[in-house]
């Protein structure tokens, strides 16, 4: 079973205007998803509306369906969908609401009804599989923005969801920050299986870890696929092509040149090895 079904699902606020149009879409569990586009694309709707929050909250109308692990949200609670979905919002810092970290994730376990016998031990756990082990007494607004970053984060883990939705994650991050955030992401979903949502402006980043892309424009699912797919679509077809890193315009000008085809580049060291085996043997050798 999908762990997130889009059947024909289309939204609008308080306006006429549908902010998503009849979006068809089945996220597989254990996947890494990333969803791209231009400003206004209905991105952050998107993971509102599988976290719950488009309606729930938000009201608005709505046509089709969300279904999350098969049952429509629009039939679950928030806090019954919140133990499958755990969100990590753009303006994160909105989900910190207690002085010190350990109170911060003992606060989402409670909320959840974990056992107070067993609290302890859950905090330390999710700290440190965000790597904020031993910090437990530090105030939150001592903490960095990455730091207060992986603490949310920590306190979404606690409560053991299956599927992690994360909007702009990095957007407040330094890049060694974001990429360490990401090689956390990596982790949970390569070892433990969570299947992940992940809005991201900066698709570079995303390369080594993502599997599958999904390009809204419009409110409207312009393609999903691999890296190979989307940033083909989207520089053949002038969607969004400013955001094709540039490695990645260099590797499409190429195969375009040279009829050649590459495998996908996730890294500069893949674009390295790649380019180095089509370069004749004296300038490999001489560079
Ligand atoms: N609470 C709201 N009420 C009314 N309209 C909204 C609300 N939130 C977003 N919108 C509108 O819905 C559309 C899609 O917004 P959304 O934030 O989902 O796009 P996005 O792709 O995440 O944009 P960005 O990259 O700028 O964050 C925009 O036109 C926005 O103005």
């Amino acid at each position: 079973m999908p762990a997130i079904t889009f059947d024909h699902f289309s939204y609008a606020y308080q306006h006429p205007r549908k902010v998503l149009d009849n979006i068809t879409l089945s996220v597989d569990p254990g996947s890494f998803n990333v969803v791209i586009g231009p400003s206004g694309a209905g991105k952050t709707t998107l993971c509102l509306a599988v976290a719950g929050a488009v309606p729930h909250y938000f009201g608005g109308s709505i046509a089709g369906q969300v279904l999350v692990d098969g049952t429509a949200t629009t039939a679950s609670a928030m806090h019954h969908l919140a133990r499958s979905v755990g969100t990590v919002l753009q303006d994160y810092e909105t989900q910190l609401v207690t002085m010190t970290v350990e109170e911060e994730v003992s606060f989402s376990l409670e909320n959840q009804g974990v056992q107070p016998a067993k609290i302890e031990c859950a905090v330390k756990e999710a700290l440190t599989r965000v790597g904020l082990a031993g910090m437990e007494k530090r105030e939150v607004a001592s903490l960095s923005g990455g730091q207060k970053q992986r603490l949310v984060l920590a306190s979404v883990l606690a409560t053991n969801p299956h599927i992690l939705v994360l909007d702009e994650p990095a957007s407040a991050l330094d890049p060694e920050g974001a990429a360490m955030l990401y090689s956390l992401l990596g982790d949970l979903n390569r070892r433990q299986g969570i299947t992940l949502l992940v809005v991201e402006h900066d698709i570079a980043r995303v390369l080594p870890y993502a599997n599958r892309f999904l390009l809204l424009e419009n409110g409207e699912l312009r393609c999903t696929g691999t890296a190979g797919d989307v940033l083909a679509f989207m520089y053949e077809q002038g969607v969004f092509a400013e955001a094709v890193p540039p490695l990645w315009q260099l590797k499409m000008a190429l195969e375009k040149a040279t009829g050649r085809r590459f495998e996908p580049w996730r890294t500069e060291q893949e674009a390295v090895v790649q380019l180095s085996q089509c370069l004749p043997k004296e300038v490999v050798k001489s560079a």
